[in-house]
């Protein structure tokens, strides 16, 4: 044997005597789980053997602790697996999301969520919500907003009757592909995607392919499935990566997104009311007393933020149905509801609202 072939032997030799160390370590993981399902049985707290305070924790401290070469990023999306497969020992989960199979809410769903759970495919948001109250989904994801195209408005307008609470949040860089069964974008007749997706790829469908004809469809999904059974037409959809391996379609043009940084931000909507982990977030819904249309009625009903100092990181007005030009105003702020100074200020604008309604307080996305 030469040198070089001396030294590939053994550090493959390290290598099967490390794996088979954390193969022994993550079954002992798995068994620990195991265990800690017995003990929330006993207490007689089986509703929900998932915690996602406690997994935020977890993915947290593993990026701390990091030392490289891996990325906290990977080592964190490794123990997510992890952790996924351990938490379908102890129940496993089922989590609605915008279908069909191959959307971009699904690849939100494994990122939080991991790949050991099962995933149900619906077909509009109001279906998850309706899903997981009754009871067939534990969790549901639902997109909330988009960095180039701003917020889901009905995903906002749902929440106020819902009875689910936001349990977490999950962030994914988006980048769209021109999927087809041709390999090249050329000769393109039809795009068809969801809207939001059409309007995030506008100036790139306008320079190259301007005359083609743009359709709309529920979802990036559907349009992929759509253009995958018409083949030899010259149909594209825009999609992502996962839609292209499942429908079979050849990437024409890749990240044809108009701006790079293009992230959507979804919602995990649950039962669950999440323990604070020291980094949270927490969105409620108001409206100012008497109307907005007085004035100062806006500036009133947030002045208890910046008396307290507390970060207000969104707020978006809607139409709140109840007369004309009445709003409720949807907001995120940094902290947990149940924590100081923000249990106080929630406390003071409730005190100014008609309408008040905590969506829910949740760990700020661990995964970037
Ligand atoms: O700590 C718990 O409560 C567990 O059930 C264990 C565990 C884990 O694998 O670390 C699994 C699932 C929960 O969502 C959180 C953590």
């Amino acid at each position: 044997m030469t040198d070089h072939q001396d030294r590939l032997a053994a550090a493959r030799k390290s290598i099967d005597e490390l794996d088979q160390s954390i193969q022994r370590q993550i079954s002992d993981r798995a068994r620990l789980a195991q265990e800690i399902a017995i003990i929330k049985q006993k207490s007689g707290d089986v509703g929900d053997m998932y915690r996602p305070s406690r997994e935020a924790e977890v993915l947290r401290r593993v990026m701390d602790r990091n030392e490289g070469p891996l990325t906290g990023e990977t080592m964190a999306r490794l123990m997510r697996e992890i952790m996924s497969a351990c938490l379908s020992l102890e129940s496993p989960l089922t989590v609605a999301y915008l279908g069909p199979e191959g959307t971009y809410t699904q690849g939100a769903v494994h990122k939080h969520f991991g790949h050991a759970v099962r995933s149900r495919p619906m077909v509009a948001i109001d279906e998850i919500f309706r899903d997981v109250e009754a009871g067939n989904s534990h969790y549901g994801v639902v997109p909330i907003e988009n960095s180039s195209e701003g917020v889901v408005s009905h995903t906002l307008d749902l929440f106020v009757s819902s009875p689910l609470r936001i349990c977490g949040e999950v962030t994914l860089p988006i980048h769209h592909h021109l999927l087809s069964d041709q390999e090249l974008p050329d000769g393109i007749t039809k795009v068809i995607a969801h809207p939001q997706s059409l309007a995030q790829c506008r100036t790139w469908l306008q320079t190259r392919l301007p005359a083609a004809e743009l359709e709309t469809a529920s979802s990036n999904g559907k349009a992929a499935r759509l253009v995958s059974d018409h083949p030899g037409q010259g149909w594209a959809a825009i999609a992502g990566r996962p839609a292209a391996e499942l429908y079979k379609l050849k990437i024409a043009a890749a990240n044809i997104e108009d701006e790079s940084d293009n992230t959507t931000r979804f919602l995990v909507i649950g039962r669950q009311q999440t323990d604070p982990t020291g980094d949270d977030m927490t969105s409620f819904v108001c409206s100012a007393h008497g109307g907005d249309q007085r004035p100062g009625a806006l500036f009133e009903l947030l002045k208890p933020f910046s008396d307290a100092g507390v970060n207000m990181t969104r707020i978006e007005s809607r139409p709140s149905r109840r007369g004309n030009w009445n709003y409720n105003f949807y907001i995120d702020v940094a902290g947990h509801a149940d924590e100081a100074p923000l249990n106080k200020v929630l406390k003071a604008v409730e005190s100014r609202s008609d309408l008040f309604k905590i969506l829910g307080s949740y760990p700020r996305a661990p995964l970037g």
